[in-house]
């Protein structure tokens, strides 16, 4: 990293170009004694996709949460696609999107207009097209006018999943987004993402606790634990560093606080 490419101190009002897609330095979320987030740093590069791993309550969500401009941090510095968050939040949030199991749509609009009010907030162009597209390419197609409190756990998340993809995002904030998903769909799902990033060059950072979706998807694992990074690297070198041959067998390696064998 060059001194040009850091964070400066004085950020210009507008977003720089070049930087990473995302940088967080120091990040911090205390929700009164709890320290969610402590102390977090790391760097993303623009079309990679990163999985953030940790055992419930490592601060996976409070992260992503931040990094959208949802959550404010007590303390550290957020720059998203060269814009400074929550600061220019307005200048970057229509270049972003998210999608997480545990926030719910309007559950009495259906889902096409539960689409149509999201791509409207993002000021989709020919909103009606990328809908029909959407529904092809996710298979919502048999519950477009359902309403979306009717429909099971997988379609919902299937239905999350467009919302997330409306505005045909340059990053990608995921949180476990094959939660509830039959393996078949899960691994259909898995495949549209790659095929998103690669057709757009997106950016994707994702939660989740499979790790056969993150050694699949991730070039590059961030692990926490009770608030802070434990390890950071690509899923075949956090492997050898644990001497393991699955993320499965280092996730629980962490977690039991087990410590690396291996390489150095
Ligand atoms: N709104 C909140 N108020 C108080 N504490 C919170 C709040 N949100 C999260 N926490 C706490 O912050 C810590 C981190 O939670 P977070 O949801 O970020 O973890 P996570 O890694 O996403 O967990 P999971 O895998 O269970 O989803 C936990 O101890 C949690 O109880």
């Amino acid at each position: 990293m060059t001194s040009d490419d850091a964070i400066s101190p004085n950020l210009p009002a507008a977003c720089r170009s070049g930087s990473a897609a995302i940088e967080v330095i120091n990040l911090i979320k205390l929700y009164k004694t709890t320290r969610a987030v402590d102390d977090v740093s790391f760097r993303i590069a623009g079309g990679s996709i990163t999985g953030l791993l940790g055992g419930n309550g490592a601060g996976k969500t409070t992260t992503i949460a931040m990094i959208m401009g949802l959550v404010l941090p007590t303390s550290g510095r957020i720059q998203v696609l060269g814009c400074s968050m929550p600061e220019q939040s307005a200048e970057v949030l229509g270049r972003m999107n998210f999608e997480s199991p545990y926030v719910d749509m309007p559950m009495r609009l259906t889902v096409r207009q539960n689409l149509t009010i999201f791509g409207r907030l993002y000021a989709v162009a020919n909103l009606r097209e990328r809908i029909a597209q959407l529904a092809a390419d996710l298979d919502l197609g048999d519950f477009l006018d359902r309403a979306n409190g009717k429909l099971s756990a997988g379609q919902k998340t299937r239905v999350a999943l467009a919302k997330a993809l409306i505005n045909q995002p340059e990053l990608l904030l995921l949180d476990e987004p094959t939660a509830s998903l039959d393996p078949d769909t899960a691994d259909w799902i898995r495949q549209h993402l790659e095929t998103y990033r690669k057709a757009h060059g997106a950016t994707i950072l994702l939660a989740s606790h499979n790790m056969l979706e993150v050694e699949r998807l991730c070039d590059r694992v961030i692990i926490m634990k009770r608030g802070r990074i434990e390890d950071d690297d690509s899923p075949e070198r956090i492997m050898a560093r644990y001497n393991r041959t699955t993320l499965e067998d280092v996730f629980l390696d962490v977690a039991r606080g087990r410590g690396q064998e291996g390489l150095p």
